[in-house]
């Protein structure tokens, strides 16, 4: 496609999986890749020229500043689109200036959408001022590929009422309960070898703290509750459930936290035995209860017959419940991994370039 133009930052798990998603896309459909870049190379032309990703490796482009990247993005000889597939705090809050000169943004990153409500508005602010120049899609930044955010936006829009949101929202933590303490009472290793696997399997956050500490749920609670309505000011604002053991608080890099693990998978091991003392099994979920207003991220025992004990591999379940669903809208699927994650992405690129060509 000649006019609509691509620049994709991060090349990791997701980032691969899109780049060969994007490839497999009908020509009419695919903007035309110019800019990529991993966290200390970038690969791009002047001219704006076609590139491939195969050459980032070698690469030897002068490396860009955000504000550099804009402007070169805005200065394209037609629409650009930016895909950032990083979790990356600096690249999210440089969404306001992107959408602002025109550049849409697709993106699996929570950061944008889950820190301060300012950004939030900043974001949404610039999507209503370009006038449907800019656009904004994040449907991967809960629950991976599967259709959480598109589904709560239509709810809202089309005047439902949603008075309570709840599930497992983390594909680690399923992934991580679903083999520890699955409802045979087997269990597939100690805690501490079953997070390396999640981290193996390209589930965790880059850092898998950010997962142990409830953090990556509550920030997607944070997203679903503002696009419900609710004006929580950040994922700090509520009461979440860390499994960093207190020890291990202060460890500085993550491989570091990694090696520490198992000295402490006996804690995990504890609440395990605990839950099977009382015939059920423990799981991390979340809820946001629209009403009252009240966010909560954390462990909780489970009856072995229930929807969330039974899940498997990395599946999350969300339950929404509106006043025309009383029984819950279920949404069900593997929720974290490159493929599915990656999926949700390109679905929203997709919609981005209907829209914009
Ligand atoms: N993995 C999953 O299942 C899911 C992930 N997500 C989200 O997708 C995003 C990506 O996750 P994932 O692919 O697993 O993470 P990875 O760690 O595999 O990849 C992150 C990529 O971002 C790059 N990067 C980091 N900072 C910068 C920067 N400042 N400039 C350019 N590139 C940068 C890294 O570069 P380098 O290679 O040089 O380190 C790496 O290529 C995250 O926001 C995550 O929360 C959302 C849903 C599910
Ligand atoms: N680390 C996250 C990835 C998707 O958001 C998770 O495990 O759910
Ligand atoms: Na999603």
């Amino acid at each position: 496609m000649s006019n609509l133009y691509l620049a994709v930052i991060g090349v990791g798990g997701v980032g691969t999986a899109f780049l060969s998603q994007l490839a497999s896309l009908a020509p009419s459909m695919r903007p035309t890749l110019i800019f990529i870049s991993r966290s200390s190379r970038q690969l791009y032309t002047n001219d704006y020229k076609p590139i491939s990703p195969s050459n980032l490796q070698t690469s030897s482009s002068k490396l860009l500043s955000l504000p550099e990247l804009t402007t070169y993005l805005a200065a394209a000889p037609g629409k650009s689109i930016l895909v950032d597939n990083t979790s990356n705090q600096d690249v999210a809050a440089a969404y306001p200036s992107f959408l602002r000169k025109g550049i849409s943004v697709v993106t699996p990153n929570k950061k944008a959408f889950s820190s301060s409500l300012s950004l939030w508005n900043d974001i949404f602010d610039a999507v209503d001022k370009s006038n449907g120049k800019a656009m904004v899609y994040h449907e991967s930044s809960v629950g991976a590929g599967l259709p959480v955010i598109s589904t709560l936006k239509d709810l809202v829009a089309t005047g439902d009422q949603v008075t309570k949101i709840e599930g497992v929202f983390s594909g680690t933590m399923s992934f991580l309960f679903n083999s520890f303490a699955p409802v045979d009472g087997s269990g597939k290793g100690k805690w501490s070898e079953i997070v390396s696997q999640a981290k193996d399997a390209g589930y965790t956050e880059p850092d898998p703290r950010d997962d142990l500490n409830g953090m990556d749920v509550a920030r997607k609670l944070t997203i679903l509750a503002r696009l419900a309505g609710l004006k929580v000011q950040g994922p700090e604002n509520f009461s979440v459930q860390s499994l960093i053991p207190k020890e291990l608080e202060t460890v500085g890099s993550s491989e570091e936290f990694m090696q520490r693990l198992p000295e402490f998978d006996g804690d995990m091991e504890a609440y395990k035995d605990n839950a099977a003392k009382q015939g059920k099994v423990v799981r991390y979920v979340g809820s946001i209860d629209v009403a009252k207003g009240e966010v909560k991220v954390g462990l909780q025992m489970v009856d072995r017959g229930t929807p969330i004990a039974s899940l498997m591999g990395s599946d999350n379940l969300i339950c929404f419940y509106t006043k025309r669903y009383p029984c819950p809208l279920v949404i069900q699927g593997a929720g974290a991994g490159g493929e599915v994650t990656a999926m949700g992405v390109t679905g929203d690129l997709i919609k981005v370039v209907e829209r914009l060509r």
